[in-house]
């Protein structure tokens, strides 16, 4: 048997299992069998957190769909509330340095890239104002921060058939990597609402590495000033980001329970 826990960061939950002391070996197979919210635990991503040379602990992070990925800022900020400290974390994306506040954690989140194949997209384009579209959205920007993001700015969020676009344009040949898909509304000089399919997960409450992506989009734009107060559907988090620098990011973690599995089931 072995314990997890299940956390979430504004409705993006996860699976948190603790391999520091037993190693679990996951496999893509194993991390979709947890994942599945009927056969399963349920959850948008699994969290593995590990030992790490040279950090506190290191974070592996599987979308429901089984694939490993880089990057998840919801998950990162649940972290130190796991482990009960603050935090340097070891991630495919690089050191990540969490520290815990009221009622969940902020965390340095490193510096994003905008070059056409550090996103990475199949060739050559500005990534700013991308020479790509879909139907009748605007031409996407496009920012890596560990993990890819495309973001499109619209008029009116509410008309956006995110659930339709969504797989559309996260699979598109242009991302060799496929993408997570932004779909953003500037709702005032400091403030942003983002709907985010994800890669690998779909539709999610909230996306943490979205929201970073999609505010140094809008600040790059000049669509609106630092701090941006990101609005998703399971609430707000606020990103700071200055041209050259890193990428802030503050907002809520919770613990909703603690529970035992027998991992062979899986
Ligand atoms: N929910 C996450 C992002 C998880 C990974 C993403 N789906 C990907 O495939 O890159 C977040 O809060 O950032």
């Amino acid at each position: 048997m072995g314990r997890f826990s299940k956390m979430h960061g504004l409705g993006n939950d996860f699976v948190v299992i603790d391999a520091r002391a037993h190693a679990l070996d996951m496999t893509e197979s194993r991390a979709r069998a947890i994942a599945d919210r009927h056969a399963g635990i349920g959850c948008d991503q699994l969290i593995l957190i590990g030992n790490a040379p040279d950090a506190d602990v290191s974070m592996q992070i599987f979308n429901a769909d089984g694939s490993e990925v880089e990057a998840c800022g919801n998950a990162t900020r649940c972290v130190p509330l796991f482990v009960g400290r603050d935090v340097l974390i070891r991630t495919r994306a690089g050191l990540l340095d969490a520290k815990a506040v009221d009622g969940g954690a902020s965390v340095d989140m490193g510096a994003p890239r905008f070059d056409w194949d550090a996103i990475p997209l199949a060739y050559a384009m500005d990534t700013l104002t991308m020479s790509a579209s879909w139907e009748d959205l605007p031409p996407p920007a496009a920012v890596n921060v560990g993990n890819p993001h495309i973001i499109f700015f619209v008029e009116d969020l509410d008309a956006v058939d995110t659930a339709r676009l969504g797989p559309i344009i996260e699979t598109d040949p242009l991302f060799p990597a496929r993408v997570n898909v932004n779909f953003a509304q500037v709702v005032g000089d400091n403030h942003l609402r983002l709907i985010v399919w994800e890669r690998g997960a779909g539709l999610t409450r909230a996306c943490g590495t979205g929201a970073c992506a999609t505010a140094v989009a809008a600040i790059r734009r000049k669509l609106v000033s630092g701090p941006v107060t990101v609005s998703l559907p399971g609430g707000d988090l606020v990103i700071d980001w200055a041209p050259g620098g890193t990428i802030r990011m503050t907002g809520p973690a919770t613990h909703v329970f603690d529970g035992e599995a027998d991992w062979s089931r899986f």
